[in-house]
């Protein structure tokens, strides 16, 4: 319990809670009540967070530890170049499919939104550049990169050709006008003045 002033305007707020005979040691006790339940209501708040904190913590570092490098490096884990490209076809499903193909332990497929672009734009950045791009694998894993961008490409092709004839190349197929619509609502999204 702290000292509390009681004001008159106090006392006449407080007599309407506990009558008008209350004297100011009542209402101080209560004002101090208020007080203190309050503090507790924050304190228990503070508490609430700190825990909710420290399980967060405790939850990411779990996750950390799933992916710890020096784990994977005991199982060779190394950025290899994709053995298998998703080539498409664009809102074919590309993204699930790469999702569901990903909780494979047999494949290493980065589920970075944005794709490396390799084949198309950044060709001149070089192998070891688009290597850098990859997940880590370990040697009976099969690395995997989601880039529908290269369908269309007219480079794409020789392009992954040299690096790779042994290429595999998954296509998903969806009815063109279905997918012409998703497409068009995606560019209409992202570029209004263009579509
Ligand atoms: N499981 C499953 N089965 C069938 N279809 C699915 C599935 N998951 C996503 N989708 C639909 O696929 C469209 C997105 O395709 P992509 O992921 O290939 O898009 S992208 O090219 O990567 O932007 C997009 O289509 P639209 O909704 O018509 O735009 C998604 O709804």
């Amino acid at each position: 319990m702290f000292p509390i002033l009681v004001t008159e305007v106090m006392r006449q707020n407080l007599s309407t809670v506990v009558g008008e005979d209350s004297s100011p040691v009542v209402g101080k006790y209560i004002v101090g009540q208020k007080k203190e339940q309050e503090e507790t209501e924050l304190l228990k708040l503070e508490i609430d967070n700190k825990v909710r904190k420290e399980l967060t913590e405790r939850g990411l570092n779990k996750i950390r530890d799933l992916g710890r490098f020096d784990l994977l490096e005991q199982r060779e884990c190394k950025k290899r170049l994709p053995e298998a490209l998703i080539i498409g076809i664009m809102k074919g499903g590309t993204e699930a499919f790469s999702i569901f193909l990903a909780l494979n332990t047999k494949v290493a497929m980065s589920l970075n939104t944005a794709t490396t672009m390799f084949f198309t734009s950044n060709y001149h950045r070089g192998p070891s550049w688009y290597r850098d791009q990859m997940m880590c694998s370990t040697g009976d894993q099969i690395t995997i990169e989601k880039a529908p961008q290269y369908m269309p490409s007219a480079s794409a092709p020789l392009r992954v050709y040299r690096m790779n004839p042994d290429m595999k190349l998954i296509v998903l197929v969806r009815d063109p006008i279905a997918r012409a619509v998703s497409h068009y609502l995606q560019v209409r999204i992202a570029a209004p003045k263009l579509a």
